[in-house]
Parts: C-alpha cells; structure tokens; sequence
C-alpha cells in the first residue's frame, strides 16, 4: 500500500497544446492518502479514465509527476507500479475454478502454495464466495464472474493501489447495493489504498471516505459525503450531488448584499468573492413553504412517498423545495422560504460566503 502523489499534473492528447481547453486534466495536485477509500465523480468526459491511465501508467501526463511513497513512478510503466486493476467487465480465465482464477495474481508473482492457500481462502470467505472455490468459472453468474474479478485485484498483499474502473456496470441493479456494500466492508478489512471511478453519486457516497468530483478536466471539490452535501465548494458539486440537486439562482450582488429577483437574500455569512456570474446556491432539503419568503408559483408536484418535490416559479426561474406534509396544487401561489445558514453565494461557480456560525 501506499501514499500516492499528484504533482502539478496535467495532460492534453493534443501535440501542442496552448490554451487551456486544449487540456484533457488541467491541473492537478493532490495527495491520495496511505489505506484510504478514495472515489472519483464526474460525468462522462470530466477526464476520470485519463487520470487513472495516468496513475496506472499507461498514460504520460503531458506535465508533472506521479509519486508512489517517495518514489517517482511517472516514467514506470504499468507492470512495474505494482498495481491491481478491476475494470468494468469481470477479468477471469473461464476454463480455471474460482480457487485458481483467485490463486493466479500470486501464483504468477511467485508466491508459495502456503501463502496462496491462506489468502485465497481469507478473500473467497469475505467476498462469501468459498462454496464455489471448485467450481469452473464459465458457470458463475456474471455478478459472481465481477466478485471474483474483484476478488483478483484483492488477493495480494502487497499492491500500492487498487483502482475499481465503473466495476459495477454488467451487475443487476437489484445486486448491485449488494455488492457495494461488500466492497466497503473489503475496504475495512484489507485497508488498501483504493480508488474508485465512477459516474454514479449513489456507488461514490456509498464506497468512499473521501469523494473527489471532476469536471472539465479539473478536481472542483474534494471531501466526504457529508461536506460535498453541506457545502458544495462549487455550483457543480450541488447540482451533481443531491436529488434533485441544489437550486443555482442567478443574482445581482450590491453593497455586500445578495438580491434574487429583486428581493435581498439573507446569505450564511460575509461575502467573501465577486465574479461575472453570481448565483445563490440553496439546497431543496433547505427550502420550506413558510410564510416571509419569496413568492412563487407552483408549476409541479411529484409526490415520492415520503416526500414531495415542489418547483415553483419566481420570475422566469425555477425553485425546488423538498416538502414534507400537505403539498399545494399546481399554479397556487406559495411562499419559499429559504435556510439562511444554508443559503450560499457562488461567484463564477466558485463558493464565496464564509461558513456561518
Ligand atoms: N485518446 C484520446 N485522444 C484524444 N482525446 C481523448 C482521448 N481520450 C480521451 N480524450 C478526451 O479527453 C477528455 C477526457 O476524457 P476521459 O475519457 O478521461 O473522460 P471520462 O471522465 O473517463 O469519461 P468516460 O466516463 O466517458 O470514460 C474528453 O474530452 C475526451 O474526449
């Protein structure tokens, strides 16, 4: 296991990259810390596979360097980073048995029947695969053939770094929180460094302690499920995160002041930036249907059991509100009433109040 370290790193697939568009990541400068469960967010495109490339080698970054410990890895190519890899589609020898499909990442490094006996059968136990260990891989079921993939990458002891590429993609959806669940249990018992991609908020709150969300080639917040929940460091992270995600309201700042369609916003704290684009960022959980907020018109309702989400209409902008209890009909007037200690202003996506206390 290791610490891993990216310094200054950027990279563009184009041969002479000049703007900053012409970057594929760019920049980035991070410390992935020694036995953490790390996951990497972002939509398609944000640039998740290329930083992964890079740290498993089989990319160069166009600038920067990669660390292992202390050990510059940059120029190292995959095989001698000592890394294992799960990718999206299960990565087992169909005519071998689960024992030996486990067995073959130690057996190929060298490793004494002895130690490959106790490790295979401490993965097969808590992956709750050992009544299969005889049985031919061609017959698993693929959630099974993808557990034991998952298994491969586990087995050894002595990676710097295992990396789960969207590794849930070819599993039902009804195993699917199964097996998530499994995976951050493994995470507790093995305590190797991983790293997890994916798209998907729901599998990246689920597995790790630290969420690093992407977009456009650069990391915009990096911070536990909770913290990207409370205090999305920029518009992105609301919107991605959350169902729905937090309202983004265009707003005109003044003498230190936040004004949405021409009513002041109590904001958390000070203000703290200014850019081009104002918004205020509220989260729907923090909006209420009270009386002393602004006015709105309800333009629709879904009721989903426990709650109900409300948007209205203020001006030409939409509002959602999370509501629990009775809920207005389509078209009525309604007051929203905003959290003020939740209640943040974004200038050019960028969160720019101080925390309120
Ligand atoms: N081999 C390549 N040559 C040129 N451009 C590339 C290449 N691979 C990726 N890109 C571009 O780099 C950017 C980042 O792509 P990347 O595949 O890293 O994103 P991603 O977040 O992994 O997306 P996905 O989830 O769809 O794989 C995109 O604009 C993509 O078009």
């Amino acid at each position: 296991m290791a610490k891993i370290t990216l310094e200054n790193l950027r990279h563009s697939y184009l041969p002479n990259p000049a703007a900053e568009d012409d970057y594929a990541l760019k920049r980035i400068d991070h410390v992935w810390e020694d036995g953490g469960a790390y996951a990497l967010l972002g939509p398609s495109g944000c640039g998740k596979s290329t930083l992964l490339n890079i740290i498993s080698g089989l990319l160069a970054p166009s600038e920067g360097r990669i660390l292992f410990d202390e050990t510059d890895v940059t120029r190292l190519p995959p095989d001698r980073r000592n890394i294992a890899q799960v990718f999206q589609f299960p990565v087992i020898y169909d005519t071998m048995t689960v024992y030996d499909n486990l067995a073959f990442p130690l057996r190929n490094r060298g490793r004494s029947e002895d130690v490959v006996a106790r490790r295979v059968t401490a993965i097969a136990e808590m992956l709750e695969v050992t009544a299969m260990l005889n049985t031919r891989a061609s017959h698993l079921s693929p959630d099974n053939k993808q557990k034991i993939s998952m298994g491969r990458g586990l087995v050894r002891e002595d990676v710097n770094v295992v990396m789960f590429d969207e590794p849930l993609t070819v599993i039902d959806p009804h195993l699917k929180w199964k097996l998530r669940s499994k995976l951050k249990e493994l995470h507790h018992r093995v305590r190797a460094t991983m790293i997890y991609v994916t798209h998907d908020q729901t599998e990246a709150l689920t597995f790790a302690d630290q969420v690093v969300v992407m977009d456009l080639g650069v990391i915009v917040q990096i911070g536990t499920p909770v913290e990207l929940f409370e205090r999305p460091a920029h518009t992105f992270v609301g919107h991605f995160i959350g169902s729905p995600g937090m309202n983004v309201l265009p707003c005109e700042v003044r003498d230190g002041a936040a004004f949405f369609n021409g009513v002041q916003v109590p904001l958390e704290g000070r203000i703290t930036g200014t850019g081009a684009r104002t918004e205020i960022g509220i989260r729907p959980e923090f909006v209420s249907l009270a009386p002393g907020g602004l006015e709105g018109r309800v333009r629709k309702v879904a009721d989903l059991g426990r709650h109900a989400v409300v948007e209205a209409m203020v001006g030409d902008t939409r509002v959602s509100a999370i509501v629990e209890g009775p809920v207005p009909a389509q078209g009525e007037v309604v007051s929203l009433a905003f959290r003020p200690d939740q209640t943040r202003l974004y200038a050019d996506g960028w969160l720019a109040t101080e925390a309120g206390r």
